[in-house]
């Protein structure tokens, strides 16, 4: 089971509340804003910490009533809806910040298309070349599985279908488990190996 995940949280006004169990491939969450798509991300994380439930990832418990793994230990890549690329940072760098070796460098970039931004800073980037980037340095910090906030909100179609295809290049090449959010359903449908729809 890639993610076993059964959380409830209350924020403020909101009541989020999920149960999931999916296999490989790309799982990705839908449903309206506000519902609560980006706080089961954080869950997932470790970056808040559910009321109740638990979080298994790949057979791995990260969060139960008896074990709460601390975020830098739960081997999540990560890629947040704003990027958040390190602004004083060539490409190259921020790539290289986990220390990955050179060879797995190269070949995630190619992989992303990215290896002709190296030069760049992140503030030169195009929305669909930074969001590149960032899932190459996720995946740089050898992750376990892949966290995906709205990875296309924002992009035009042609940036967003260059998203997307590093995105399933990932899923095939790397064979990571995928949790993915999106709102839009069209994306969901292209995308998803299995889809969870998340309602008010
Ligand atoms: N710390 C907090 N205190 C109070 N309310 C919160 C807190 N964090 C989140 N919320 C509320 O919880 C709800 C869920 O937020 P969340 O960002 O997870 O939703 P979302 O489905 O990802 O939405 P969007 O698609 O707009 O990003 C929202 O109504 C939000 O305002």
């Amino acid at each position: 089971m890639a993610f076993d995940l059964d959380i409830a949280k209350r924020l403020g006004e909101t009541e989020v509340a999920l149960r999931l169990e999916a296999g490989e491939g790309i799982t990705v969450l839908f449903g309206p804003s506000g519902v609560g798509k980006t706080s089961v991300l954080n869950m997932v994380a470790g970056l808040i910490r559910p009321d109740r439930g638990h979080v298994r990832v790949g057979g791995t418990t990260l969060f139960d009533g008896a074990t709460d793994v601390p975020v830098e230990r739960r081997r999540a890549g990560y890629v947040f809806q704003d990027s958040r690329l390190f602004p004083h940072m060539r490409v190259a760098a921020n790539l290289h910040y986990a220390n990955a070796r050179a060879t797995m460098v190269d070949a995630i970039a190619h992989l992303l298309d990215i290896a002709q931004l190296f030069d760049r800073w992140p503030r030169t980037l195009s929305g669909g070349e930074a969001k590149r980037v960032a899932i190459g340095r996720a995946l740089l910090s050898d992750p376990k599985f892949l966290l995906l906030d709205e990875p296309t909100a924002s992009l035009d179609r042609a940036r967003a279908a260059e998203v997307e295809r590093a995105i399933v290049d990932v899923r095939d090449e790397l064979g990571l488990p995928i949790l993915m959010v999106t709102h839009d359903r069209a994306e969901a449908d292209r995308l998803a190996t299995r889809i969870v729809e998340m309602a008010r």
